[in-house]
């Protein structure tokens, strides 16, 4: 319906067309600009902090994955097992499409190739896409507004919890998206990895011709979040970068180590 804004997880079910998202916020060969800025600077934020920075480990869960993987191209180097959760159904089919190699996937070729510009070797591109093919063992519901975000779901505690452009979406005021962050630190093993990326100041943004808003967030709200979840922030990278298709102030890739006591 014109006009109309939809939020948070039931509105994502009903509304959310993954199809509209990828072509949107993906599209690396033709898409605007300003997008393929943002993925850009997402893939170099993930290169170096898993390819150089070091972060590795046995398990990663990646929360609010969405039908995307460029966001595990990296990390699937240098963890053993990655773990994907989304509320979703939809969005969890088109990923199974690409994990799968079901006829009518996205085509991420292009994006994986530039990760393994990245790492010195344009060329292993298929073999990275089997990498993370390989990889990825489980796809999991998930609701961050609920104990435990994962249902039933029994999961190892993580080295390493991923969480892009998600929480925002899922949450819908500043107290929710505490919590959920508080929720995610649960499933952090002591002194594992929250690494997340986060729209600042997210007012909304356009699922083709749906509107979906969220909370709008300062960066020290971010940091502030982290640190009462029990999280130390080791890097909180801010930059002025905008979407085309949607309404917000920046960027902020952020990584935080849970405390070895909490
Ligand atoms: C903007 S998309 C981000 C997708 C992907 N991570 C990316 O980087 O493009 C927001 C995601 O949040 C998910 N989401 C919405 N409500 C949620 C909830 N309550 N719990 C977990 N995920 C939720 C949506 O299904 C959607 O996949």
């Amino acid at each position: 319906m014109e006009g109309k804004v939809y939020q948070g997880g039931e509105d994502y079910e009903k509304e959310f067309s993954p199809r509209d998202y990828l072509d949107t916020f993906y599209n690396f060969d033709s898409g605007p600009v300003a997008e393929r800025e943002i993925i850009k600077f997402s893939l170099q934020s993930l290169h170096q902090t898993f390819s150089v920075g070091g972060i590795r480990g046995d398990v990663l869960i990646d929360i609010g994955t969405g039908p995307t993987i460029y966001q595990l191209l990296s990390a699937c180097e240098v963890f053993r097992e990655i773990i994907v959760a989304d509320y979703t159904p939809q969005n969890l089919q088109e990923l199974q499409k690409w994990l799968k190699k079901e006829p009518g996937a996205y085509d991420w070729s292009s994006i994986v190739q530039h990760v393994c510009e990245l790492e010195g070797d344009r060329s292993r591109w298929q073999e990275k896409e089997a990498k993370l093919r390989r990889t990825v063992t489980r796809v999991l519901r998930c609701d961050v507004t609920k104990t435990p975000p994962l249902g039933s779901a029994q999961v190892p505690l993580a080295d390493c919890v991923l969480t892009f452009l998600a929480m925002e979406c899922a949450c819908l005021d500043v107290e929710t998206y505490r919590a959920a962050l508080r929720r995610l630190a649960d499933l952090l093993k002591p002194g594992g990895h929250l690494v997340t990326m986060v729209t600042l100041c997210f007012q909304h943004y356009m699922v083709g011709p749906k509107k979906f808003s969220g909370v709008y967030l300062e960066k020290e709200t971010v940091e502030k979040a982290l640190q009462d979840a029990g999280c130390q922030v080791l890097k909180c990278n801010c930059v002025p970068l905008k979407y085309s298709q949607a309404f917000c102030e920046g960027l902020c890739f952020v990584v935080a180590r849970k405390g070895l006591s909490a």
